[in-house]
Formats: structure tokens, C-alpha cells, sequence
């Protein structure tokens, strides 16, 4: 965005990885939802693209604010009259150096992930989000506990009706994989190797790495198409999930054999780790997968500077992306948005809205070096995501777990089993938010009728009437 802003300038990407990842085949699919692909490409592409533009392979060491400038790993020293901080998260692991807990951020860890998966028997899964949303659907030929917090599955993204209807989908058998994705996969030079409910159907552990020099691009998107994601055992899928509950303790068969508790180990069976949950229950696993969240990659830019670092570790920015550090602005999984926000958008840290701050970031620092007003983007006016979770299209719009609204609203549901959940969250009989799962075509509808809040009152329940086409209607 910058480099095509203002062609005049000088431009730097500072990567500590080996690849760029693009973003292609755009679409806007409606006012504010957006869909696209990201593909590695060559830095030459981008290079002969923005003759502006170099691209430097080297991990940014120290930052330095009042000489207004970056120094890399390798030692070389690059002065900016304006830097936008676009670093990241890392997974935010359940514990720190234990060897048999995995988190997955990049390509790297991914395919440890799955050299891992691939000799293991049982596995145990700990958190309620994307990631073990999508692990507890994709890994097959391995048993997976699965452990969350609540009392029902992806907290993150659904409330309990949702999760209630996604949840025969790990019972079944995965439907035949599609046509292989078109997407290039993320790969590195050398190719990857090829109360509780059950549904039956070297390097080092250190998976991920800390260090500035090791932390790759997050994966984002059908990461896991073209992986095989199998373990060592002949059975498909086989989730239990442990509801309402979080992890004591994980430890070692060492500590075990140490320890005077044979007895756990005689009804655990022998593995290679073990770990206790609250609710009193212990499981021994070939390995964890804390899939627990993610922490802004800040540490290099901090020391030395007066950044304003939000609760949750992210460089607090303002409504021009621009953090308290003079002509420094942060966009991405590392900033954390703390302008006035519009009451229909939240941040969630995903891949959509790190290409939208990206993409204003490079605005309002153009605008900025040409003394050029620039105004909020629109697509901080409503919060809206497209994804897949179990095989299912699954779209969510504003305020769509009701955040932030109290018991003051109300919501409509419908629900075909096994084809299709529609929740619609209402504040005032406007609409706020809505879920939208499977192929419901009534991403756009919807959307115009929370972006204009018009008085549905009248409507009633009749808002989700199947029989009436509602599209047409609005329309
Ligand atoms: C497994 C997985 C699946 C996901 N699936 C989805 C999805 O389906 N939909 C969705 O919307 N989002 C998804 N996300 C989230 C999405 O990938 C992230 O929100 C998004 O990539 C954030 O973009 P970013 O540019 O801020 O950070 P990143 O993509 O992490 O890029 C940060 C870059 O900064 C570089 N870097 C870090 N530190 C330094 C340094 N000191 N010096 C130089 N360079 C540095 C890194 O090498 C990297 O290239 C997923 C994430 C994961 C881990
Ligand atoms: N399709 C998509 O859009 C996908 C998006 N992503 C993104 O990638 C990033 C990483 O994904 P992920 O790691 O799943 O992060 P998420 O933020 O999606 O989920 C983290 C989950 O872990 C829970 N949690 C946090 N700490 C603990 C703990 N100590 N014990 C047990 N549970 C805990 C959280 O609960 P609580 O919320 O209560 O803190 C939450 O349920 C996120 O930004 C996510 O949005 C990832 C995969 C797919």
C-alpha cells in the first residue's frame, strides 16, 4: 500500500523470514466482508511489481525511537522518517520449555506438528479457539482429548446453539476431500513430509520458537490442506472432549516413576507425558498442543522505548495506527486498537483484519508524509469474518456473541440440523451481529440491515422465516 502511495519514497520490508506472503485473488464479497488467498512469493515479484521497494531477510534486533531507527540480526543499521511495526503474535503456550508442549504458529511448528502427530497415539488438545477447532476436525488416526474451559466447544467464535449443531460433525465420517486447494501451500524450501462426551468416528519441541530470528509468518487460511494431519493408530477420528475445565498439572512418566502415584500410572497406561485436568481426571498423551491463544511479538521494539503496551501485550494504536512513539505505527496481530471504536466492530486477531490495518497503516502514513487528511476505514465500521470451521461455511457479522451488549438483547434462531444455524442478535429490534453456518446466502442481507439499523421490530420472528425470501424482500 505504501510502496504504491507514494511512489516517490524510499520503501523497506524488514522480514525475518525467508518468504513473503501476498495477498491474491481479492474479492470483495459484500460491503465489509472480504475474501482472499495469500501466496509465497519470490521478494524479485514484489520488487519489479514496487520499484520503490527493498526487501531486506534479516530479523530486526533493536529499535530505536529517538534516532529514528532499526538494526537487524545481521548487524546492518536502517534510518526511517516513518516505520510501521507488523511483527505479529506467537502462541501463548500453556507452559514455557516443556519439551511435549507443541503450539502452532508457522510452518515450522506445523510440521513438527505433524513428524509428531505421526508416532503418536493420543494426543491432548487444550484450548477453545480456531486452532483446536480446527485440529480436533482434521487430525484422524490418533486419539484426541480434547480439553476446554466452557461448557461448550469454540468459545471464541460460537455460542452453545452453535456448538450444538457442530458437534454431530465429529461424530461423522469426514466428508471425501475436495478438489485439492489451488492455493500454494506454506512451505519452507524443503516440501513437508508427507462431565465428557466421546465421538468415535529434529527439531525440538521448542516447536515454536521466541527468538526473533525463528518466528515465521502465521499460517492463516486451509493451512492444513495438502498436510496430512494422522497419527500412528488404524481408527478415523476419535474426540473426547472434557468440558469446563482447564490443566493442573502436566508432568513426566520420569516424575511418575518417582513418584509414590504407581497406581495412576497402572490406570493412565504408560506415557510418555501425563496431564491432570480440574476436574480431577488424568490423561497420559504422546504430547499437549496449547492451542491457548497468541501474544504479540513485541519484545525486540520495546527496550529503550516508551511504547503503551495494552493489557492484553499488544502495541496500543490510535485511529491512525500510529502507536505513542513519534512517526512509529503498528498494524497487525501485534497492535492492539484502542481508538473509539464503532459499538458493531471488535478486534479478533485474524488474518482479515491484519491485511485491513496493513492496508490503512500504509494510508495514513502516506497521507501523513504528504500532510494529507485520512479518515477511519469503513471496515472498522462493522466487525465481519469469513471462515470454515468443520467443513462448514461459517460467516460472523458485528457483535455476533452479543459482546459487550449485557442481557439487553435478544436473539433469533434457526437451526437445520446437519445443514445450516442462523443467529441473529438483536439490540433494541436492530440488528447487531449475526452467526451465520453453512450455505445460507444471507451474508449481504444481513449485513446492510446492521450497517443501516433499521427497525425490525415489526418483523418479529418472521425476520427467519425459511418461507419468506428474505433477501428479496429487504431488497
Ligand atoms: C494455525 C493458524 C490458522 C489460522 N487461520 C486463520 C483463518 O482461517 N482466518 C483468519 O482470518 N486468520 C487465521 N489465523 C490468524 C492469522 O494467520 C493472523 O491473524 C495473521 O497472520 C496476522 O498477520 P500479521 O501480519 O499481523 O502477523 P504474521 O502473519 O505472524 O506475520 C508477522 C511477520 O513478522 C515477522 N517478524 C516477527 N518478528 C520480527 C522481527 N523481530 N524482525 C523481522 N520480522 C519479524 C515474521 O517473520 C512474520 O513474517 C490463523 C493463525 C494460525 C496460527
Ligand atoms: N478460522 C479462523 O478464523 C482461525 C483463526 N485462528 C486465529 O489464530 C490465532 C491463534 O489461535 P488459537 O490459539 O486457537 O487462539 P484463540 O484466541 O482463537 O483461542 C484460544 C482459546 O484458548 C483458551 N485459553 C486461553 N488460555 C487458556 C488456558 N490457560 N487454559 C485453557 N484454555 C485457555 C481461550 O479461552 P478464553 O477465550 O476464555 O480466554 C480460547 O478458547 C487466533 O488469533 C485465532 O483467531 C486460528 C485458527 C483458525
Amino acid at each position: 500500500m505504501l510502496s504504491s502511495q507514494i511512489p516517490s519514497a524510499d520503501v523497506a520490508l524488514i522480514t525475518a523470514g525467508p518468504h513473503i506472503k501476498a495477498v491474491t485473488n481479492y474479492k470483495q464479497v459484500s460491503r465489509t466482508l472480504e475474501e482472499f488467498d495469500v501466496e509465497e512469493q519470490p521478494s524479485s515479484v514484489l520488487e519489479e511489481k514496487f520499484p520503490n521497494l527493498t526487501i531486506i531477510h534479516s530479523a530486526v534486533k533493536s529499535l530505536h525511537t529517538k534516532s529514528h531507527c532499526v538494526e537487524t540480526a545481521d548487524g546492518r543499521v536502517f534510518g526511517y522518517k516513518k516505520l510501521c511495526i507488523c511483527s505479529g503474535a506467537r502462541p501463548k503456550l500453556l507452559t514455557q520449555d516443556n519439551p511435549y508442549v507443541l503450539g502452532i504458529r508457522d510452518t515450522d511448528s506445523a510440521q513438527e506438528f505433524q513428524k509428531r502427530l505421526s508416532k503418536a497415539k493420543r494426543i491432548v488438545i487444550v484450548g477453545n479457539g480456531g486452532i483446536a477447532l480446527e485440529l480436533v476436525y482434521e487430525v484422524e488416526g490418533c486419539e484426541v482429548i480434547w480439553a476446554v474451559k466452557d461448557k461448550a466447544i469454540g468459545n471464541t467464535f460460537f455460542d452453545a446453539g452453535a456448538a450444538q449443531f457442530l458437534i454431530p460433525s465429529l461424530e461423522a465420517d469426514k466428508p471425501q476431500a475436495a478438489a485439492p486447494c489451488k492455493r500454494p501451500r506454506y512451505t519452507t524450501e524443503e516440501a513437508a513430509p508427507g462431565g465428557s462426551h466421546t465421538f468415535t468416528a529434529d527439531r525440538s519441541s521448542q516447536a515454536y520458537g521466541h527468538g526473533p530470528t525463528d518466528s515465521g509468518s502465521a499460517l492463516g487460511p486451509d493451512w492444513h490442506e495438502g498436510i496430512a494431519l494422522r497419527g500412528a493408530e488404524q481408527v478415523s477420528r476419535r474426540v473426547s472432549v472434557e468440558y469446563q475445565c482447564e490443566v493442573e498439572k502436566i508432568f513426566t512418566s520420569e516424575v511418575l516413576h518417582k513418584s509414590p502415584q504407581q497406581t495412576l500410572r497402572t490406570e493412565c497406561g504408560d506415557w510418555p507425558v501425563y496431564v491432570r485436568l480440574t476436574n480431577a481426571k488424568t490423561f497420559g498423551c504422546d504430547f499437549v498442543v496449547s492451542a491457548t491463544g497468541v501474544v504479540p511479538n513485541t519484545e525486540p521494539f520495546l527496550q529503550g522505548n516508551t511504547f503503551v503496551v495494552a493489557d492484553d501485550g499488544g502495541l496500543q494504536v490510535d485511529d491512525h495506527m500510529m502507536t505513542s512513539e513519534p512517526d512509529v505505527y503498528a498494524a497487525g496481530d501485534v497492535c492492539t486498537a484502542c481508538w473509539e471504536q464503532s459499538p458493531l466492530w471488535q478486534q479478533m486477531r485474524l488474518w482479515t483484519q491484519a491485511r485491513q490495518m496493513g492496508w490503512y497503516a500504509g494510508r495514513c502514513m502516506a497521507a501523513h508524509s504528504l500532510s494529507e487528511p485520512v479518515e477511519l476505514d469503513f471496515c472498522f465500521e462493522l466487525f465481519s469474518h469469513i471462515t470454515k470451521f468443520f467443513n462448514y461455511k461459517v460467516v460472523l457479522l458485528g457483535k455476533f456473541n452479543g459482546q459487550g451488549l449485557g442481557p439487553d438483547h435478544e436473539l433469533l434462531v434457526r437451526c437445520t440440523k446437519g445443514q445450516e444455524y442462523v443467529k441473529v442478535v438483536l439490540s433494541g429490534g436492530r440488528m447487531v451481529g449475526a452467526v451465520l453456518i453453512g450455505e445460507t446466502d444471507l451474508e449481504e442481507t444481513f449485513e446492510n440491515l446492521i450497517l443501516n439499523q433499521m427497525d425490525l421490530t415489526p418483523y418479529g420472528e418472521e425476520l427467519l422465516n425459511p418461507d419468506i425470501d428474505i433477501e428479496d424482500y429487504f431488497d
